[in-house]
């Protein structure tokens, strides 16, 4: 016979072990779960999910099942508890048949929410409960004699057997779905048609985007008409598939793209975190022991802080407690204690200390980012700045700020408020029993869960809301900018009504957005709200029982109150830091970018010795996909002009940005006094080179600092003197302020000949080695152009100048006048001797000088100027002397060369093949390369 002890023992051991199996289940599968999911977000497992799986449905009603049978059990045990007036029932069982509940209905919503879930989080928490639950089952019907079973407990029994067999069967359905799918994916690979899907599929290629989509999608750009309400909703349809991307949605496209792109080499997002390690200098003060010492105290001050969170409530209790007399504590000490631990966890406590330590680490950090993103933007290269607008570089730079929101968030709010919410948990437990510690966890999971699925919902209405703004904005912008258009137009109506129609869809999204919100808000509310009356009342229950004091009860309010700030800080944390990731990155990618023009370690400056310039085979093209240049040679010596004349996009401007290494050759290489530029340092090459280029650009500053950029120390007499030079000294004098008038943004009050002059004056006083005058004289009037003319003699004047023209008048007298033509150097000599050669150069400058003549006869005769001619005779501005010795010149070419294509034509006749003896005629230029 079994001695009685030692079956109470086991008794004994098998309730203990009972009743943490009870509680150690849910917390198991919870933390698994918990893990796990975090493992297959940072693992980047749910962005590779992209295929459902088969039997996900019946898996989900099997949770859902597995959840009434928990509750079926509570209702069980409750009903017991009542019937034989058995209270306070089992805490042990109940908690965890809660927990169960709350655990098993988390991943049921997971599996409900997610079209394709990564699955091990849910496989080994089957995995899990098919461990435990047997083993609970085991030990409930062992811990009741069997003779002794009532009908509640073999119904309950029941229950778990039929949800084990649930878990099991959902356990079995996973890996069976997954194995039929591989059978049928072998199977369909073979079946499947060479056509993509789509190409066959008529009903999706016309599949219009949904009404929302379309919604947000429609935009009455410029060129369209407005259209009525009805029409509208058509034009949608088909206006959509041209809609034109916004600039901010551009932005945050390409951001997340490059993130997600990003995240995809790295592998995890904890590798991808570490490429922002690149911050990590501008954000720790490396080097500065102050500030280091600064950030530690802040790190004490917020843990100082959580232990007086802790305590106030506490505090409370006890005064609370004193007043009734129920700890015979002296009322006031309390009272003075509370005040005191009040007045330390307010803005003028230990918050005010945080603050004050931690705003010069705040900007370090600013000043710290923002100087090395604007440096390192400034060093990048020319193809850098082609490609991106400045706005994209200007935000991206401002973004700067988005790493220190991050690093706030993450270290200064949530960090604290987890461990905030950990000791409330904790506290709560001991406190009240663990009953009010499910409570609060539940109550957090539940709040939580709600909030960001309503957040996740509104993301799509806040996505159009913003999209509605910007669109707002845009209009406005576009019509006050493009004021003079509109004007010109006589569109002010049109672009009255557009703005109204933007500022009508903006204000519909947000009263959406907003509202949905309200109800958000207002559901979160009510959740809180629920697991607060449930709290208190089992305190309450605790307070008449005597278990607990009203002073404790008061801990509990004050304690729920604590927890709401928190709650609603993590609820959207997710997508603040999201906001913050995607402008963090745009700094990222710049940050990343290195200069494709850079100095060779250690290059020496540029020992100039008078300016020899050699191009030996330059070939060059920006993408790798159209050659621009193709073998360029030629050679500058020192104090030669050189001009550059062609068809536009030939390539003349670009040969003039490899020469002042804006660009390196692809092919070849470029020589200054027998230095390639490529080995010397590019400060020293630019400090020896005037640019007066196509479009100059001017600073929204005065002339008088504009004009001084060149030489910061020059003189206010030496900006004279190179204003002088240009032929626009006198013109600024005449300016309302001077020398000091402002010249507008990029220099828009200025008239494009005083912009070009300012520019040259600019050139002037830099005093280069090199001028390079990419059609520097396009804007102004024939009159000021020879007083230009003058003051570019002056600045050229010994040194080696390169010009880029259209009016040929203006490069008449180079030394050497190159043709460009498809990127190539097709003819090159002097003036004379390329109107000798009769070539290319001659066809241009024949069409220039042709028609005035005969213009100003018929404008001496009286009779109209035809169009066309009047279009041709804007190049044409030699004077008249010249122009008919020019016109002489070619004319007699011509007749010449008439001449001899008749004799060559004569003698090939009699002699075959023999070259003419006029042979001098058709090509007399040296360095010619295109017989004519
Ligand atoms: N930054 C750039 N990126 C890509 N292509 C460019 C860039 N700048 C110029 N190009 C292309 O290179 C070709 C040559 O341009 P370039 O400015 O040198 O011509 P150009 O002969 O000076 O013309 P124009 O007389 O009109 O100034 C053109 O086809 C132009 O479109």
């Amino acid at each position: 016979m079994i001695d009685p002890y030692y079956v109470s023992l086991a008794n004994q051991a098998s309730g203990s072990a009972l009743a943490a199996l009870h509680y150690g289940y849910p917390i198991a599968v919870f933390v698994y779960y918990l893990v796990s999911s975090a493992v297959a977000v940072c693992t980047l497992q749910t962005k590779s999910a992209d295929e459902g799986h088969k039997r996900q449905n019946v898996i989900k009603w099997l949770f859902l099942f597995s959840v009434l049978t928990f509750l079926v059990q509570l209702l069980a045990l409750i009903l017991q508890g009542v019937a034989q007036r058995r209270f306070p029932l089992e805490q042990d069982l109940t908690i965890g048949l809660l927990s169960c509940i709350l655990v098993f209905g988390v991943e049921f919503a997971g599996l409900s929410d997610s079209p394709n879930p990564v699955w091990y989080p849910f496989v080994g928490s089957l995995a899990l409960a098919l461990v435990f639950e047997p083993i609970v089952c085991v030990l409930s019907l062992t811990a009741v004699p069997s003779e002794s079973l009532s009908f509640v407990e073999l119904f309950v029994t029941s229950t778990a057997a039929a949800r084990c067999l649930a878990f099991a069967l959902a356990f079995a359905l996973y890996f069976e779905g997954g194995w039929t799918a591989q059978k049928e994916r072998g199977t369909d690979s073979e079946r499947q048609s060479l056509l993509k899907p789509g190409e066959n599929d008529t009903s999706d290629a016309n599949k219009q985007p949904s009404d929302e989509e379309a919604g947000e999608q429609q935009q009455n750009g410029y060129g369209t008409t407005e259209t009525s309400e009805d029409e509208s909703a058509d034009a949608n349809k088909t206006a959509s598939t041209e809609r034109v991307e916004s600039p901010w949605e551009r932005r945050e496209r390409e951001a997340r793209e490059q993130m997600e792109k990003r995240l995809k080499e790295k592998g995890n997002w904890f590798t991808y975190a570490r490429s922002f390690m690149i911050f990590f200098p501008y954000i720790w003060p490396v080097n500065n022991r102050p500030l280091q010492i600064r950030v530690g105290l802040v790190a004490l001050c917020l843990l100082t802080m959580n232990f007086v969170n802790l305590l106030i409530p506490r505090q409370m209790g006890i005064l609370l407690d004193s007043l009734s007399g129920a700890n015979g504590e002296n009322a006031w000490v309390q009272v003075l204690l509370f005040g005191g631990l009040k007045l330390v966890a307010s803005e003028a406590g230990l918050s005010l200390l945080r603050q004050w330590l931690w705003i010069p680490v705040e900007y370090y950090s600013y000043d710290a980012i923002s100087t090395a993103a604007y440096s390192h933007v400034l060093n990048l290269s020319s193809d850098f700045h082609d490609s991106k607008s400045s706005s994209d570089i200007m935000m991206a730079i401002n973004s700067g700020q988005s790493i220190s929101n991050m690093l706030d968030s993450i270290c200064f709010r949530a960090i604290p408020m987890i461990i905030d919410m950990i000791v409330a948990f904790i506290y709560l437990s001991v406190m009240f029993g663990p009953y009010e510690g499910f409570i609060t966890i539940a109550t957090s999971v539940i709040f939580m869960y709600i909030a960001t699925s309503m957040i996740a919902r509104l993301r799509l209405a806040r996505k159009g809301e913003v999209s509605a703004w910007f669109e707002e904005h845009y209009v406005r912008q576009a019509g006050i900018q493009g004021w003079t258009t509109v004007a010109c137009f006589n569109q002010t109506e049109y672009e009255e009504r557009r703005y109204s129609k933007a500022v009508r869809n903006r204000v519909t999204k947000s009263q959406t957005v907003q509202l949905g919100y309200i109800l958000s808000y207002a559901f979160q509310f009510l959740v809180l709200l629920s697991g607060l009356l449930a709290g208190a009342h089992l305190a309450v229950y605790q307070v008449l029982g005597g278990q607990a004091t009203p002073g404790q009860f008061m801990v509990l309010l004050t304690y729920w109150a604590q927890l709401v700030a928190p709650l609603n800080f993590f609820a959207g944390l997710g997508r603040s830091v999201s906001r913050d990731l995607i402008g963090a990155e745009q700094l990222l990618d710049i940050m990343q970018t290195k200069p494709s023009i850079t100095d060779k370690e250690g290059a020496p400056p540029l020992r100039f010795s008078g300016g020899h310039v050699s191009f030996e085979n330059v070939c060059f093209s920006y993408d790798k996909k159209k050659e621009i240049l193709k073998n360029v040679s030629f050679t500058a010596t020192p104090g030669m002009t050189m001009a550059f004349v062609g068809a536009t996009g030939a390539g003349k401007s670009t040969i003039l940005k490899l020469l002042d290494r804006f660009y390196d050759a692809t092919e070849g290489a470029i020589y200054i006094d027998g230095q390639d530029i490529r080995d010397v340092s590019l400060s020293s090459l630019r400090n020896q080179i005037g640019v007066v280029p196509q479009a100059p650009v001017l600073f929204d500053d005065t002339v008088m600092n504009n004009v001084r950029y060149a030489k910061l120390d020059a003189t206010d007499d030496e900006v004279y003197e190179a204003c002088k030079a240009a032929s626009i000294h006198e013109q600024i004098l005449g300016f309302a302020d001077g020398y000091q008038t402002r010249v507008g943004e990029r220099g828009v009050k200025l008239s494009g000949g005083e912009l070009q002059r300012v520019a040259i004056a600019r050139a002037i006083l830099k005093r280069p080695a090199i001028v390079l005058l990419d059609e520097a004289t396009s804007a102004v009037d024939t009159e000021t152009e020879h007083k230009i003319q003058e003051a570019l003699r002056r600045l050229c004047e010994g040194r080696t100048t390169f010009i880029v023209a259209h009016r040929l008048s203006t490069i008449m007298n180079a030394d050497r006048i190159m043709v460009v033509t498809g990127g190539e150097l097709v003819e090159q000599g002097s003036h004379e001797e390329l109107i000798q050669a009769n070539g290319k150069y001659a066809e241009l400058w024949s069409k220039q000088i042709f028609v005035k003549p005969q213009d100003k006869q018929d404008s001496a005769d009286g009779k109209p100027i035809s169009k066309a001619r009047k279009a041709v005779n804007i190049v044409n501005d030699l004077p008249s002397e010249t122009a008919k010795l020019e016109l002489a010149k070619v004319k007699s070419k011509q007749i010449r060369i008439k001449a001899s294509e008749s004799d060559a034509s004569g003698s090939e006749d009699s002699s075959g093949s023999e070259d003419s003896e006029d042979s001098t005629d058709t090509l007399v230029t040296p360095g010619h390369k295109k017989e004519v």
